[in-house]
């Protein structure tokens, strides 16, 4: 696994998009990055095998290098079930596709370059979004979740993983150093760790957890609940 060096030297800051050299890098980064990753992914997949049913369609959203859905399609022992991954990052489709084919299953998975605003969702029994829509504009948010929710069946469950923002700056700040000093910990410099944060800060926008639940009961979920947070790293199910 390549080591993530990205921001390792002093240079002017561009906005973080999912290239290819962040590609190269991806799973160390956010292995280091995201308190919790390994378990958010393996204990989804588990959630997937839970909620699956028969003769419906699952979803990973924002899917990356297919690390959910590898852990969805481990998991799934109801008939007649595909997965549906989709990312608009070219050179993490490419290699997404590339990854799934090392591993054999009876699912099957369909890994689609496509907008997740622009997607259709339907006969949905699982539907996740791991670290995905904290990258959406706050206006689409909305509109992508209500899709979500229109697109499952009974039953069915968004799972969403989420950085949040603490509900005031006092405990914000806590969240983001306790944050910072995990990086830190994983051999992240200083001068990488500020880097990282401005080239972030435009692109990837958090709300609280209250302003997640909000707009899930807006739209109509009404059994949501947080399973996992470590700082301001949280997942949560919403059940349809
Ligand atoms: N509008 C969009 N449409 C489609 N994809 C998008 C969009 N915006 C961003 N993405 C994609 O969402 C992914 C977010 S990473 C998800 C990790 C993965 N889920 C994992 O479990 O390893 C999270 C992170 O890196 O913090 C990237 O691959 C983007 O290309
Ligand atoms: O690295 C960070 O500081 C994060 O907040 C997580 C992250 C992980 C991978 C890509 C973008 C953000």
């Amino acid at each position: 696994m390549s080591k993530d060096n990205i921001y390792a030297s002093q240079q002017a800051v561009k906005d973080f998009t999912f290239d290819e050299r962040v590609v190269e890098v991806f799973p160390d980064m956010i292995q280091r990055s995201v308190p919790g990753y390994a378990t958010i992914v393996s204990t989804m997949g588990k959630l997937a095998g839970q909620y699956a049913q028969n003769n419906s369609n699952l979803y990973d959203l924002g899917s990356s290098l297919g690390a959910v859905t590898l852990s969805m399609r481990r998991n799934i022992d109801k008939q007649n079930c595909q997965i549906i991954a989709v990312d608009n990052s070219a050179a993490m489709v490419e290699r997404c596709k590339l990854h799934l084919e090392g591993f054999r299953s009876d699912v099957p998975v369909t890994v689609e370059l496509a907008d997740i605003n622009e997607i259709e969702i339907n006969n949905a029994s699982v539907v996740a979004l791991n670290f995905t829509l904290q990258f959406i504009p706050q206006p689409q948010r909305f509109a992508l979740l209500e899709k979500v929710y229109q697109g499952l069946k009974p039953g069915g469950v968004l799972l969403l993983s989420e950085k949040v923002k603490g509900e005031n700056t006092l405990v914000d700040d806590l969240l983001i150093d306790l944050h910072h000093d995990f990086k830190r910990a994983n051999g992240y410099s200083e001068l990488e760790i500020s880097q990282k944060r401005s080239a972030i800060e435009n692109v990837m926008r958090p709300e609280t957890l209250n302003a997640h639940f909000e707009r899930l009961s807006d739209i109509g979920f009404q059994h949501t609940q947080v399973w996992y947070q470590c700082f301001n790293f949280c997942s949560m199910i919403a059940i349809k």
